[in-house]
């Protein structure tokens, strides 16, 4: 089937809402809701069509953007790739020039709204930080350190052992300033799961949590992730590492390739540092996510 190459863009205003629209019965994935943006034409850039569909949609004017994700999704009668860009310097107030209705939607309740299958992944992208800490323990020093470099919106935090009694009350706190903290196994309330790539392998449905995260480390594994609707992954190792020198790393073209395949928002991991957020950024990456990069 043919892909079709859409320009999308994540209008965000100076409150942090997000203008959305609601597709005719008419169109492909019609009734629900969209981020406007439309096909790129062949004699186009993606951000000559990002403006001119929001122009021609909304009566915008396109100042400024920046690439979120691209997402390449198959619907059973459409392929899509949706070059996502979040438009924050605009001129003009949004409104439905074909009739559509739009608003503005605060990004925690984007939820609540029905999208197409292939938008989860741009949600994601707009609710997820752009730095993910992976550690074996918590301490307050390294607690201190995450705190005077980032802010709850900017870090997440994955820590590889499960709740028990030393870490539980620095879970809870960190949770209480609002970090997005996963904890190693089952930890029903608060709504996180990772996957370590065999499980994610050994797993069939998708289990009833509200973000579920997974490592992955080749194709067959990001295409599992997709399956379950995985809702951020970390590919790894982008390059190799001082303590796994033996395995080598997929180098950053096979990332690209890997997280243009994946629907989620991907974070790099392995062998990089937090001054790499340029790079992998550059090749579709959410963020940087790193165990030594993190520490103090
Ligand atoms: N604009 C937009 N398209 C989306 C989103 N999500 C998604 O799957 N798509 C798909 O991307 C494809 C192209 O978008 P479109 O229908 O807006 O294209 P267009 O403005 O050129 O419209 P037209 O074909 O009616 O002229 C459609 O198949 C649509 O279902 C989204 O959030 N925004
Ligand atoms: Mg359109």
């Amino acid at each position: 089937m043919k892909l079709v190459h859409v320009a999308v863009a994540v209008i965000e205003r100076a409150n942090g809402d997000i203008c959305i629209a609601k597709r005719a019965d008419h169109q492909h994935q019609g009734g629900l809701w969209e981020f406007p943006g439309g096909k790129v034409e062949s004699d186009e850039t993606v951000t000559q069509a990002l403006a001119r569909e929001i122009h021609e949609e909304l009566g915008v004017i396109v100042l400024g953007h920046y690439p979120l994700i691209s997402v390449r999704y198959e619907y059973p009668d459409k392929h899509v790739l949706l070059d996502v860009h979040v438009v924050n310097e605009f001129e003009g107030e949004p409104h439905g020039k074909e009739g559509q209705p739009v608003i503005w939607c605060p990004k925690d309740q984007l939820a609540s709204y029905s999208f197409p299958a292939a938008n989860k992944g741009i949600l994601n992208a707009i609710l997820l930080p752009p730095y993910l800490a992976v550690t074996n323990e918590l301490n307050q020093p390294l607690i201190d350190g995450w705190g005077a470099h980032f802010s709850p919106k900017n870090l997440m935090i994955y820590l590889r052992e499960e709740l028990n009694s030393n870490n539980q009350a620095l879970v809870l706190n960190l949770r209480a300033q609002g970090y997005r903290v996963t904890v190693k196994g089952a930890d029903q309330e608060s709504g996180y799961l990772h996957l370590s790539s065999a499980e994610l392998l050994a797993t069939d449905d998708r289990p009833d949590v509200n973000w579920l995260s997974a490592s992955c480390h080749n194709e067959e594994e990001v295409l599992k992730a997709n399956a379950l609707n995985v809702d951020f992954i970390l590919l790894s190792p982008v390059n190799s590492t001082p303590t796994h020198p033996e395995v080598l790393g997929m180098g950053w073209p096979r990332f690209a390739e890997l997280a243009l395949m994946a629907h989620m928002p991907v974070y790099a991991l392995g062998g990089i540092g937090l001054d790499d957020m340029g790079v992998a950024k550059k090749n579709g990456a959410q963020g940087i996510a790193g165990i030594s990069a993190f520490l103090p």
